[in-house]
């Protein structure tokens, strides 16, 4: 499913206008009537819409006239004189006025009527370009504090639709209708949250679709890319998967064992010393000067999952520097250390995905982890960019970004996820995938999507709260089967 900036969304909104004809006014009523089908479908009697000066508004002017005929008690409270529309909002409040919808200019106060079922935010779309003040600020409160739900119109008011950010106040909706399709904004955190329920509907927009749209992970697109097993496949059909062990060899196991159930062919453990813990037969071990030339004929490595603190004997070294310059894998946790320590982050080819949270992004960039969280999408892309990787930014909402500025949003995933030990696994997972032949970006996309769902699953039978990463792992088979749902597992 596409994601959209507002920059594109103009764009849509301008070729089936000018293009295809379809006067704007035509889309509006379109966008109103979804509203007021989703507000029927919520069985709320006693309606107001809140509506702002542009045509975010509009669509809200014309939802009230369709609550209206639809025998609704709807009433509009507007911020802006409506005398001062324009374009297709003032064909709009014209529509409204006709038909005899109540309304008046906001005064502090006015949503305080207990006997109001939903509050619509026709505020602010697309178009909001800067930090809510005076009324809209005033009003956003006022709403969000009515303890009123709130049904959001495209975009909740304050966020901006291209980044998710929220430069001041902004509504917190228990539902967003968009129109056409989600806009970005509402993908990511935290416009996510402020977003409720995202639905999307039809109102007639049709234009070519420019390339490289950010989109969700999705599973259709995938699975034309990913498992399919013939008959003459043997196990190095599928890849040599390595882990990079050092002191912390735990996490290098739970990472083996992400990459064993996703069907890497041989998971190699490569090591200086030896493993002091169980290792199950699953995984060859294989000790070497160094863990590199231990691993030398992997298609893929994982490096910092149990890697350790201790990094000085391993930076600046040839193999290491060899390693990020020439082969492929995931670089996670003190791996991220060791690699800005090797190379100050110099250019990686995009066969290498790196996996930050946001505390780790925050330090490879030099930014607070605040500054991260507050702009998700810019860190990942910025990251991305500066590094010549694939960048997964860890989270709710996970963010995988391309260097050339392509946007994926992994829709899995929930709090069950957040147990030490679970990136470890999404690190073994990402690499068995780059093993198998995809690319850093499809890998990272698709591994996110299985460790999501597989943390879904867990947290489900076994509830969020007692979800092990051991646990990640056994319901990784079972993330795959969703993955394939419909068309049944490849043979
Ligand atoms: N014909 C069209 O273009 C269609 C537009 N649609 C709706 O229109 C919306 C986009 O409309 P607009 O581009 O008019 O944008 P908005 O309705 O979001 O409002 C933009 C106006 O608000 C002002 N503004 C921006 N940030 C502000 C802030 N923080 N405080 C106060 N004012 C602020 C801008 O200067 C501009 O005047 C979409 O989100 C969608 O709901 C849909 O009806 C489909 C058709
Ligand atoms: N609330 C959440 N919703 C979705 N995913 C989450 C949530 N909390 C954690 N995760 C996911 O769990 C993983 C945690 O990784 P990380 O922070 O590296 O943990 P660790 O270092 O303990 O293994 C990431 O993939 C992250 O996206
Ligand atoms: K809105």
């Amino acid at each position: 499913m596409y994601l959209v900036t507002s920059e594109q969304m103009r764009y849509f909104d301008h070729y089936t206008i000018k293009t295809l004809k379809v006067p704007g006014i035509v889309l509006m009523d379109h966008a109103g009537k979804a509203v007021a089908e989703a507000v029927v479908k919520r069985r709320a009697k006693r309606v107001v819409v809140a509506c702002g000066k542009g045509n975010n508004g509009g669509d809200g002017w014309i939802a009230a006239r369709w609550l209206q005929h639809g025998g609704c008690s709807v009433h509009v409270v507007t911020v802006v004189d409506p005398g001062n529309l324009e374009g297709d909002a003032k064909l709009a409040f014209d529509m409204a006025g006709a038909a005899n919808v109540s309304w008046n200019i906001y005064q502090p106060g006015d949503l305080g009527g207990s006997s109001i079922e939903l509050l619509v935010d026709a505020l602010l779309g697309t178009g909001c370009t800067r930090p809510l003040a005076g009324v809209y600020e005033q009003i956003v409160d006022e709403m969000n504090h009515s303890g009123v739900p709130i049904l959001a119109i495209d975009v909740p008011t304050g966020i901006d639709a291209s980044t998710g950010e929220v430069k001041g106040s902004a509504i917190r909706a228990s539902e967003t209708i968009a129109m056409a399709y989600e806009k970005l904004g509402t993908a990511v955190t935290p416009g996510a949250i402020y977003s409720g329920h995202t639905h999307v509907v039809d109102i007639g927009i049709k234009a070519p679709l420019p390339e490289g749209m950010a989109s969700y992970v999705d599973p259709s697109e995938l699975r034309q890319k990913w498992g399919s097993r013939d008959a003459l496949s043997h196990k190095g059909t599928f890849g040599r998967c390595g882990i990079f062990v050092g002191h912390m060899q735990g996490a290098a196991i739970l990472a083996a064992a992400g990459a064993a159930r996703t069907g890497a062919g041989l998971v190699v453990l490569g090591t200086r010393g030896s493993i002091s813990l169980a290792v199950l037969p699953d995984y060859v071990v294989r000790q070497a000067e160094s863990p590199v030339s231990a691993l030398e004929d992997c298609q893929s490595i994982v490096v910092g999952p149990g890697l350790g603190t201790d990094l000085e004997p391993l930076v600046g070294t040839a193999s290491v520097d060899e390693m990020f310059s020439s082969k492929r894998g995931v670089v996670d946790a003190d791996g991220l250390k060791l690699l800005r320590a090797s190379n100050g982050l110099r250019r990686l080819n995009d066969g290498w995905v790196l996996t930050p949270h946001p505390k780790e992004c925050a330090n490879l960039l030099g930014w607070t982890t605040e500054q991260v969280q507050r702009q998700r999408l810019t860190a990942a892309m910025q990251l991305a960019e500066r590094t010549g990787a694939i960048v997964l930014l860890k989270g709710y909402r996970t963010i995988i970004a391309t260097p050339a500025g392509e946007i994926r949003v992994n829709p899995t995933g929930n709090a069950s996820l957040a147990v030490g030990g679970s990136g470890d696994v999404l690190a073994g997972v990402i690499g068995s995938l780059i093993a198998q032949g995809l690319n850093g970006f499809d890998a990272a996309s698709l591994g996110a999507w299985i460790h999501g769902r597989a943390g879904e699953l867990a947290g489900a039978a076994l509830t969020p709260i007692s979800t092990t990463a051991s646990d990640i792992v056994d319901y990784i088979s079972r993330a795959i089967v969703t993955f394939f749902d419909g068309i049944g597992a490849r043979n």
